[in-house]
């Protein structure tokens, strides 16, 4: 039997690429960042005809978030949560969290509450699959180019929280941050709190510096534990007093982000300032 070209080069990819995976740390790196993308993209074309049937609606998430949970099996990450008992409220609140990586989005789905949809960058909508799923389960999203524009989709959030008994979910960074701290926050989730009047649930996951690192194109398996802190209350709060109500959940958030990595306090807050 005669072993045509293409299949000499078949089988040299098929011996090259496992070893090149075993071999190379940057090679794996780039393998599981490229699979994470895609096995989303891939469920999300399942996800769409189940969550089409209700249309765009917040119950939804509970689909994606069904869909989303094993993904951590896969990669091994172990996630332990901490403080389940300061998610028992029963009214609306907005959930502000660290944002270190896309790989996040496994802490969000493994705590999400119920009616609970996150804001995202308006950019994720034209993510292929996964920005229709995200519509149609009720993901916010917002221009951040447009700060006007923003601020009213905040605004106008504000009151559908109220008026539908949803939660939202932000990361107050605005952006990801993958060098081991945390960013100032942008007061809009903030503003939202306290222009709905609901309390305000920080999230910290702690550092994915043991198994993950962006710049060393380092992806192994490994533990991140959540911990959901205590609601801070923003009941007669009004906009003058939001600086200083972002500081004091950024301060607590970092506090309990150094203890979570096992970091010094203080040496890693470069922001702060
Ligand atoms: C199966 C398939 C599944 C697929 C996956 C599903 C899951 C998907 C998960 C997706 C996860 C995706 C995750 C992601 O995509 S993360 C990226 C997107 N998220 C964010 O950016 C959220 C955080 N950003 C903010 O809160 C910003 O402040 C915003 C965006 C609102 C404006 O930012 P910008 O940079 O333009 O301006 P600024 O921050 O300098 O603010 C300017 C001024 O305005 C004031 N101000 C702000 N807000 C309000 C307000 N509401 N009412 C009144 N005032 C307000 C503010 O205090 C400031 O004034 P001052 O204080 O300086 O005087
Ligand atoms: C046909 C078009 C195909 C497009 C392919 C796009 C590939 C993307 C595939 C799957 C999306 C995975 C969903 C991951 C959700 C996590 C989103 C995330 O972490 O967004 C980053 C945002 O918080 C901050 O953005 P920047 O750090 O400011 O940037």
């Amino acid at each position: 039997m005669e072993i045509s070209v293409g299949q000499w080069i078949l089988i040299a990819v098929l011996i090259l690429v496992p070893l090149l995976y075993e071999w190379s740390a940057t090679f794996k790196y780039f393998c599981k960042m490229a699979f994470y993308n895609g096995w989303i993209l891939l469920l999300a074309v399942l996800a769409i005809p189940i969550c089409a049937v209700r249309g765009r609606n917040v119950e939804n998430m509970k689909i994606l978030r069904f869909m989303l949970l094993h993904i951590k099996y896969l990669y091994g990450i172990k996630i332990e949560v901490r403080g389940w008992e300061n998610f028992s409220l029963k009214e609306p609140y907005v959930v502000v969290s660290n944002h270190q990586s896309e790989l996040d989005l496994l802490g969000m789905m493994e705590i999400l509450p119920n009616r609970c949809v996150p804001i995202a960058k308006r950019e994720l909508m034209y993510a292929g699959t996964a920005g229709l799923a995200c519509w149609l389960a009720g993901v916010i999203f917002i221009n951040r180019k447009k700060t006007d524009d923003a601020i009213s989709v905040m605004s106008e959030a504000a009151q559908t929280m109220l008026r539908e008994d949803v939660r939202v979910w932000v990361f107050p960074e605005g952006t990801r941050n993958h060098d081991g701290s945390m960013l100032p926050f942008k007061r809009g989730a903030f503003h939202l709190a306290v222009q709905a009047q609901v309390p305000i649930i920080p999230i910290v996951m702690s550092s994915y510096k043991d198994f993950y690192n962006k710049k060393d194109r380092r992806f192994t398996t490994g533990k991140c534990t959540v911990r959901i802190l205590p609601k801070v209350d923003t009941r007669g709060l009004g906009s003058d007093e939001v600086p200083e109500l972002t500081e004091s959940v950024r301060k607590m958030m970092l506090a309990t982000f150094l203890e979570l990595s096992g970091e010094p306090s203080q040496s890693r807050d470069a922001c702060s300032q």
